[in-house]
């Protein structure tokens, strides 16, 4: 245990967790844990190597050859994977399903866990994903559940997409971010799921600066003072 401080910000896809997290991180001056990335990175890696995502032994046996980087810029993180910069192809949402497969699988978890948690440097850190304040840091200062309808999410990421030159349709969108909640919801390990003392945001109808000024008034005063 440490007394390092944590914010942790877990939700479904398109909720809005790396824009606010990259916020308060900012505002803090905190470090930044995008810890989807972090599986989205796996995935991109095993298909590189034409694991077979439904297998767990043919994704381990692809990640022992992955050496992946994860640095800081204004827009989040870059990735690197190995010698190649994969930061644009891993938003793809072909990457994100396939990252939901593969964390489903407990030794793939387990493979990523200490590397997590090693992101929990002093001055504090707010990290996103889906079990941050549940697996990853249970002793976080702070845990937000953020969610938003499901239409919303889809439209929020269509944009998002379509701005950074990737083409999706609605139908195409809502159906692999329904999937995708459904395979991260009702997984046995590590499901999405709010940690019992979260607090609960649903930013369907909350601009970012409205989301981000209920974290703030939740804070300890030890948090903003860092
Ligand atoms: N409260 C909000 N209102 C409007 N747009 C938002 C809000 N929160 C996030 N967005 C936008 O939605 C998109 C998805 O947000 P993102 O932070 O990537 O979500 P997540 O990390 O939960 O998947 C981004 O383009 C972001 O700017
Ligand atoms: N802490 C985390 C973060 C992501 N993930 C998985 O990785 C996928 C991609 O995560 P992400 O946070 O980049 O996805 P978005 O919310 O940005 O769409 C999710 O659908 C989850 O299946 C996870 O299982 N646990």
């Amino acid at each position: 245990m440490t007394d390092i401080p944590v914010i942790t910000i877990d939700g479904p896809s398109g909720a809005g967790k790396g824009t606010i997290a990259r916020e308060l991180a900012s505002e803090l001056c905190f470090h930044l844990l995008d810890s989807g990335a972090v599986y989205r990175a796996a995935a991109l890696h095993a298909l590189d190597c034409g694991a077979d995502l439904d297998t767990e032994s043919s994704v381990m046996s692809a990640l022992v050859s992955m050496k992946a980087t994860f640095i800081p810029d204004v827009d989040g993180v870059q990735v690197w994977l190995n010698e190649r910069n994969v930061t644009y192809d891993i938003r793809r949402e072909t990457t994100g399903n396939a990252a939901s497969k593969v964390a489903v699988m407990p030794l793939v978890r387990e493979s990523v866990l200490d590397e997590q948690r090693s992101f929990r440097t002093s001055p504090g850190l707010v990290a996103d994903g889906r079990d941050m304040g549940t697996v990853v840091f249970p002793d976080a200062t702070l845990k937000v559940f953020l969610s938003a309808s499901v239409e919303v999410r889809a439209e929020r990421r269509a944009k998002q997409l379509k701005d950074k030159g990737i083409d999706v349709t609605m139908g195409s969108l809502l159906q692999e971010i329904g999937a995708r909640d459904e395979r991260d919801s009702s997984r046995e390990h590590s499901p999405l799921v709010a940690a019992h003392d979260a607090l609960i945001i649903d930013s369907s109808d909350l601009s970012i600066k409205q989301v981000v000024a209920r974290i703030r008034s939740a804070l300890p005063q030890a948090c903003m003072a860092g």
